[in-house]
């Protein structure tokens, strides 16, 4: 999470006159996220979400981003919109960050996803995608397989203070990946980080999607591996085929799978694995000095990786190949 930089409230007010959304009452950091840092802001118009853009976020991308929110919300996508300042701009600049207003959502986060959140997210994440083919901006993913080699470079040797024999682990993976990435696959807008604390419920209705900032156009069935790997496993870490099983006939039902999006999902999974894995590694290890931040565990994506470099085809997901939807 984040609270990376800190507002002082006469900044806030001078950012505020910007807007038409009445005087602040109160804003506090979110205690929860690991990008960026983020506000909760109540004002005498309602309640609102600040986001000071930190460094995985890059400023020529945020115009992708805020866009995208406001086309997906066209197609029905419950998602939060950019507030727009007078001048119709949805981008400012406080405390030296780039900085946006977004409406809050409201709903919670599962904690303990069931099967029926599952299934939830697996049409919702479908429905995003088809929802996306005519957002007319794109954005390359700048976190798949051909960024993974510099992070991984840039984690080196530190990786094996983490865990013994971590270093080599990760570059045989990514020796493995580099060589059978899939070229061809269905792709479009992706999320691209759909994980359990980025989609709101509200009881058992999933009530948004929030956090679009590593949207980007990159494989279909990409996404859906890192729901596969986000949502289908235990505290226990053991995976969860009948989580699987819902996640992915959900999908189907709204966007069909193909044969060869089934047949690269396990790669995909083991993909995405590595891709969280190598984040989370370079922000454990590399923590800022007074940021009010939990890093999340890198190991629990080595066990998932691990898994994931078991699975021998959908099968393991338990699902036979899912068939054409009738
Ligand atoms: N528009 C919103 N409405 C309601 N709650 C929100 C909204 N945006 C964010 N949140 C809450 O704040 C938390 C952190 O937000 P967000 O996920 O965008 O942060 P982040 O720094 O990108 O973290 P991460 O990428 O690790 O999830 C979310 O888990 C959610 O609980
Ligand atoms: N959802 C990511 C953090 C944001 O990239 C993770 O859990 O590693």
């Amino acid at each position: 999470m984040a609270v990376y930089t800190d507002v002082a409230a006469e900044e806030l007010a001078d950012f505020l006159k910007a807007y038409d959304i009445g005087e602040v009452l109160s804003y506090k950091g979110i205690a929860e996220g690991v990008e960026n840092s983020n506000y909760l802001l109540h004002t005498t118009s309602g309640s609102f979400f600040l986001t000071l853009y930190e460094k995985r976020v890059a400023i020529d991308d945020l115009p992708f981003f805020l866009g995208l929110m406001g086309h997906l919300a066209t197609h029905g996508i419950v998602c939060p919109q950019p507030v727009k300042a007078r001048n119709g701009e949805t981008l400012g600049r406080l405390a030296g960050r780039p900085a946006a207003i977004i409406d809050f959502l409201e709903g919670v986060w599962p904690r303990k996803p069931n099967v029926a959140h599952c299934a939830a997210v697996g049409a919702a994440l479908a429905k995003l995608h088809l929802a996306g083919r005519d957002f007319s901006m794109k954005r390359v993913n700048a976190l798949s397989v051909s960024s993974w080699r510099p992070l991984f470079e840039q984690v080196g040797a530190c990786a094996d203070t983490v865990q013994p024999g971590l270093h080599d682990f990760l570059k045989a993976e990514l020796d493995h990946l580099e060589a059978y990435w899939p070229r061809e696959l269905p792709g479009g807008v992706i999320h691209a980080d759909l994980f359990p604390d980025n989609v709101l419920f509200l009881s058992d209705r999933l009530s948004g999607l929030i956090d679009f900032y590593f949207a980007c156009h990159d494989f279909f069935a990409y996404d859906v591996a890192i729901c596969l790997n986000a949502w289908c496993f235990e505290p226990d870490h053991a995976f969860n085929v009948t989580k699987a099983r819902a996640l992915l006939g959900a999908y189907h039902r709204e966007r069909a799978l193909s044969e060869a999006e089934q047949a690269a999902l396990p790669l995909l999974a083991r993909g995405a694995a590595l891709r969280f894995l190598l984040t989370r590694l370079v922000d454990f290890l590399n923590v800022p000095a007074g940021a009010l931040v939990k890093p999340k565990d890198p190991l629990e994506y080595v066990r998932k990786l691990r898994f994931q470099q078991r699975v021998g085809g959908v099968r393991d997901y338990g699902v036979a190949i899912l068939g054409p939807v009738a």
